[in-house]
């Protein structure tokens, strides 16, 4: 198929630098090969040349005061990457391995996230290389502050609604909204993953991971399967990881591990959920403290594994939930995962597993669901914190968790029958990314050439 060629040769020359971001759109764009044999009105439309390249992309410069009086540079990024569903919409990351092809990667991942949950939300992400680790709060709410100070000139609550990712949780989010209020002299709903009294939704917090274990749960059944019993790896050690494990151990499984980036804790009794909140969420301390109280667990440093390979995979399982980072799966990790007996993945993080760690799972034909399905409960989540905050209601956590479940299966049944539909029953990928490429294509088609 000449133009899925074409336009990826474009793409490597355009844009030579952001390997993630042509490792996501390789991936959609090779899923969408038989639709378009099938349809090939969306190419006439030159929907993929449309949907690689975003709308938008704002860089900027963020310059703040550190606690010793220096001034700091930062980059900052946002990407509004396509509309053609609604407001953009998408988390903030602040890590010091952000780069504009980190953004872009993200962003592209996003619109098709956004379309599978069936709401009215666009795909959009942003952040910066601003390094959250070992700064005060001084220094934290100084640099929301300056991010701030130039991003709300091109966010609004019917335009582009971020929220959190890596490095941006609660206390950030109060931050950027405070500074945002400051600045418009409005309280509106420009933000989700707000505090409960000034905005927040019920559930947001919990709603990524919870939601991926909703979406493990949809696949077993399908397979007549349940997760109670199975005992399960989770990777992360932050929002996504923490309320995985809280709503595994509620459906009667056992996470064992968890990690951060100096490394794997392993307790096969299962994981001390309290102690980990404690330490991550309020100490914000390394993973090695667990062994203070719990010094049967084993921790093993990252860097074990010198093939590049990650400890907390070589584990024997039932099921594994990635909730870290991209790419932090490769090939050898998803085979050590096979050989153990793993045979249902639900990613957590966005693209966690590498192209070719993908390709190892789809030939097992393992109950396998990639990021932009699995881990869609938490912008799905955030539309509902949207949807409270026009209608200036707060809704009960029954409501959401109702809302969350149903979205998450609904979710799962498109990508399942998109997969039948294109002859390929047990392929997720294939299934999210025509699934969600269709939705957006089908809207820019009605919208003309804007
Ligand atoms: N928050 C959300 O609602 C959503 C998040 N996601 C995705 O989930 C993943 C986790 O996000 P979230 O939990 O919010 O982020 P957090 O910042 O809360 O936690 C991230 C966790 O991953 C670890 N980590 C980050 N980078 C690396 C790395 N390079 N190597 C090893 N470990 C790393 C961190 O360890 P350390 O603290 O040592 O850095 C930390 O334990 C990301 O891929 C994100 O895009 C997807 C959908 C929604
Ligand atoms: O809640 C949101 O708006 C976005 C969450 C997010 O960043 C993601 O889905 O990757």
């Amino acid at each position: 198929m000449p133009y899925v060629h074409d336009t990826l040769e474009n793409l490597r020359k355009s844009s030579p630098a952001q390997t993630e971001f042509y490792q996501a759109a390789e991936e959609v764009l090779e899923c969408l090969r038989p639709l378009f044999q099938h349809s090939p009105h969306y190419l006439d439309h030159s929907i993929i040349e449309r949907i690689v390249e975003p709308e938008r992309q704002i860089m900027f410069r963020i310059c703040w005061t550190d606690d010793d009086g220096r001034v700091q540079v930062n980059k900052g990024y946002r990407i509004q990457f396509n509309s053609a569903l609604g407001p953009y919409k998408g988390g903030l990351r602040f890590h010091p391995s952000v780069t504009s092809g980190t953004i872009k990667f993200l962003g592209f991942e996003q619109i098709f996230k956004n379309a599978l949950t069936g709401l009215p939300i666009g795909g959009g992400k942003g952040g910066s290389d601003f390094d959250p680790k070992g700064k005060s709060d001084g220094e934290i709410m100084r640099f929301c502050q300056a991010f701030m100070s130039e991003l709300y000139r091109h966010i609004g609550p019917h335009t582009d609604v971020p929220a959190g990712d890596i490095g941006v949780g609660g206390r950030e989010i109060g931050y950027l909204y405070g500074q945002y209020k400051r600045l418009t002299g409005r309280y509106e709903g420009v933000l989700t993953g707000k505090g409960l009294d000034w905005g927040g939704s019920i559930g947001r917090k919990e709603a990524t991971g919870y939601g991926a274990v909703y979406f493990a749960q949809n696949m077993l059944e399908a397979l007549g399967k349940a997760l109670e019993g199975k005992t399960c790896l989770v990777s992360g050690a932050g929002n996504v990881a923490i309320y995985t494990i809280e709503k595994l151990y509620e459906m009667g499984a056992k996470p064992v591990t968890c990690s951060d980036s100096r490394g794997t804790l392993h307790d096969a009794r299962g994981i001390d959920l309290d102690l980990l909140k404690e330490l991550k969420e309020v100490k914000r301390a390394s993973l090695e403290a667990y062994l203070e109280q719990h010094p049967e667990a084993t921790y093993i440093p990252a860097g074990e594994y010198p093939e590049g390979g990650h400890a907390v995979w070589r584990i024997k399982a039932d099921a594994a939930f990635p909730c870290a980072t991209q790419n932090e799966l490769t090939a050898d990790d998803a085979q050590a995962l096979l050989d153990n007996g793993v045979y249902c993945i639900s990613e957590g993080a966005n693209m966690p597993s590498t192209a070719d760690a993908v390709d190892r799972f789809l030939e097992a034909k393992i109950a396998y669901g990639p990021g932009k399905a699995a881990n869609a409960g938490g912008v799905a989540t955030s539309q509902l914190e949207m949807a409270q905050n026009s209608s200036m209601e707060q809704w009960p956590l029954e409501k959401v968790d109702e809302k969350l479940k149903e979205i998450m299966a609904n979710i799962h049944r498109q990508c399942a029958d998109t997969a039948e539909e294109f002859g390929e029953p047990t392929n997720l990928v294939l299934g999210a990314n025509i699934a969600g490429f269709r939705k957006v294509a089908d809207a820019m088609i009605d919208q003309g050439v804007v």
